[in-house]
């Protein structure tokens, strides 16, 4: 469980967040919506310890990263896995030796075990295969199963992603979102997704934090975001088509 209390960031005179307070559960995927500029990018890199806040709080697993100490900050680093947009795979490195990276940094396992670990998370998103492959011999959606494979390879705790379904078509899209749900529920990680994506909300919104000008304007999950009235969400999900076409099936109590 990562929790923020009263988060607060500011660059110059400008407020980017101004007090948020929200829980981020173990074993869920908990997704940051809003729009362009709300700030969800800045609470990411807050979390992550490349921004400092101004005031606020945020736990992992009860404990204030502010009370780290440079260790156990690098500690946590190795905890966390980060899924980033687009994937940013090595391109002269095989999906193996991508995947293994972050083995070899932070770890000191013999060959022969580095080897075993790859091949399951390889295993697990489906991928055994196209170990030998390069990048760009493999399709968008493999891409970002690897990048997935390489962002739990360390067995983290925490899994970041940023914008996980960028540049992919709906159905595969779908596949990676369910896929990012399966690991989360799997491995009982606390996993972070910032998405535009209203389609993703659909799927695996169990655990919405809603952003809007820094402030946190709604919080809920995918149920409720369909019965809320509240303005403020109403009009940036129904600017998607897809919403409208939920809500106007369930209003016709299809
Ligand atoms: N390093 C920085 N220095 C100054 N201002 C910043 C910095 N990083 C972000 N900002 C400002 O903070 C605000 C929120 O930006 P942020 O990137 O968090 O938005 P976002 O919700 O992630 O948007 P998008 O969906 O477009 O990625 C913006 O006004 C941005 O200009």
């Amino acid at each position: 469980m990562i929790e923020i209390k009263n988060l607060k960031k500011r660059f110059g005179d400008e407020e980017i967040l101004k007090g948020i307070d929200f829980v981020f559960e173990t074993g869920k995927t908990n997704l940051v919506i809003g729009q362009s500029g709300s700030g969800k990018s800045v609470l990411l890199k807050c979390m992550l310890g490349l921004f400092t806040p101004e005031e606020g709080t945020i736990e992992y697993d009860g404990n204030s990263y502010s009370d780290f100490t440079d260790e156990e900050k690098r500690a946590l680093r190795q905890e966390i896995g980060m899924l980033f947009q687009g994937g940013a795979l090595f391109d002269s490195m095989t999906v193996e030796e991508n995947v293994m990276f972050p083995l070899r940094m932070f770890t000191k396992k013999r060959k022969k075990d580095l080897h075993e670990r790859v091949n399951e998370v390889l295993k697990r998103v489906n991928l055994e295969d196209s170990a030998k492959k390069f990048p760009s011999e493999i399709s968008g959606g493999m891409q970002k199963r690897v990048a997935i494979a390489r962002a739990i390879v360390n067995k983290p705790k925490y899994l970041f992603c940023d914008e996980p379904n960028s540049g992919l078509d709906p159905h595969t899209a779908t596949i990676i979102d369910n896929l990012i749900h399966d690991i989360t529920v799997e491995y009982d990680i606390t996993t972070v997704i910032i998405t535009h994506d209203m389609n993703s909300l659909l799927e695996i919104g169990e655990n919405i934090a809603f952003l809007k000008d820094g402030v946190l304007a709604w919080k809920g999950d995918k149920t409720q975001i369909f019965k809320t009235d509240d303005k403020t969400v109403t009009d940036f999900v129904y600017t998607s088509d897809l919403f409208k076409k939920v809500r106007e099936a369930q209003n016709q109590g299809l």
